[in-house]
């Protein structure tokens, strides 16, 4: 079998220790997700869902346990290195678009891809046959505040793969939809994955749409069963 493009192996964290606050989150929990997988994250509100992928994506480290990366481990690593794997190696979509408000859709789609390093060019052909996938070319020179909300999130799925990244992380991508559009917006979403072959890990409370994934992880009492 290919070797996963995300492990967690382990993997604890815990808020306020030693603190009234404390909290303990995550109590070893353990994941992989292998090229090409599609996996759904199920978990009551408050069970540590944002926690687990704010980890994963190395924008939080944990207590103890390993994450790995494309098989690079990434603990310990310095913060320059693990921002330089994120960049490469991750895409993020979140419950809300978070879009750039005076920059297009288009624009916002190349941001990152020239942050990169891609030339122009390149950078818009990218952007534009992303847009096309999702089925808004037409809407490429809109801002946000003149786009549906399914429209805002498909732009941010087009942002989030744009310098294709092996990794999808989402937190509730079609949370903040109605149901319908939901629907709509997240079969968009899955054929772009699908299309582009990379491995994703979505976190969701609907269970319709973690039905159309290849299998489901739930997150309970800080572990995945
Ligand atoms: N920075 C923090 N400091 C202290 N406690 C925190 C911090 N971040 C999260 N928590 C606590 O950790 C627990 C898990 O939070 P997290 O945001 O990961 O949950 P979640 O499953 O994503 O919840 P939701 O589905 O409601 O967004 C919660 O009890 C939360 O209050």
């Amino acid at each position: 079998m290919s070797e996963p493009v995300l492990s967690l192996d382990a993997v604890e964290k815990c808020y306020n220790r030693g603190l009234p606050g404390e909290v303990s989150v995550l109590r070893g929990a353990s994941l992989s997700v292998a090229p090409g997988e599609v996996v759904a994250l199920v978990a009551p509100s408050g069970a540590g869902k944002s926690t687990l992928l704010h980890i994963a994506g190395l924008l939080d480290t944990p207590d103890s346990g390993a994450v790995r990366i494309a098989g690079a481990d990434m603990t310990g690593q310095s913060d320059r290195r693990r921002t330089a794997a994120r960049r490469a190696d991750i895409g993020f979509v979140y419950q809300f678009h978070h879009l750039l408000p005076e920059f297009t859709a288009l624009e916002n789609i190349l941001l990152p891809q020239l942050a990169a390093g891609t030339p122009r060019a390149a950078a818009e052909a990218r952007a534009m046959d992303l847009l096309t996938r999702v089925g808004i070319a037409p809407r490429a020179g809109h801002r946000p505040a003149a786009l549906s909300g399914g429209e805002q999130q498909r732009v941010a799925f087009c942002r989030a793969l744009a310098n294709r990244p092996r990794l999808l992380l989402a937190d509730e991508p079609t949370g903040n939809l109605d149901p319908g559009t939901s629907d709509t917006v997240f079969g968009a979403l899955m054929e772009l994955v699908r299309e582009t072959g990379l491995a994703a890990l979505i976190a969701t409370h609907n269970l319709d749409l973690a039905a159309r994934m290849d299998r489901t992880l739930h997150l309970e009492t800080g572990r995945l069963v």
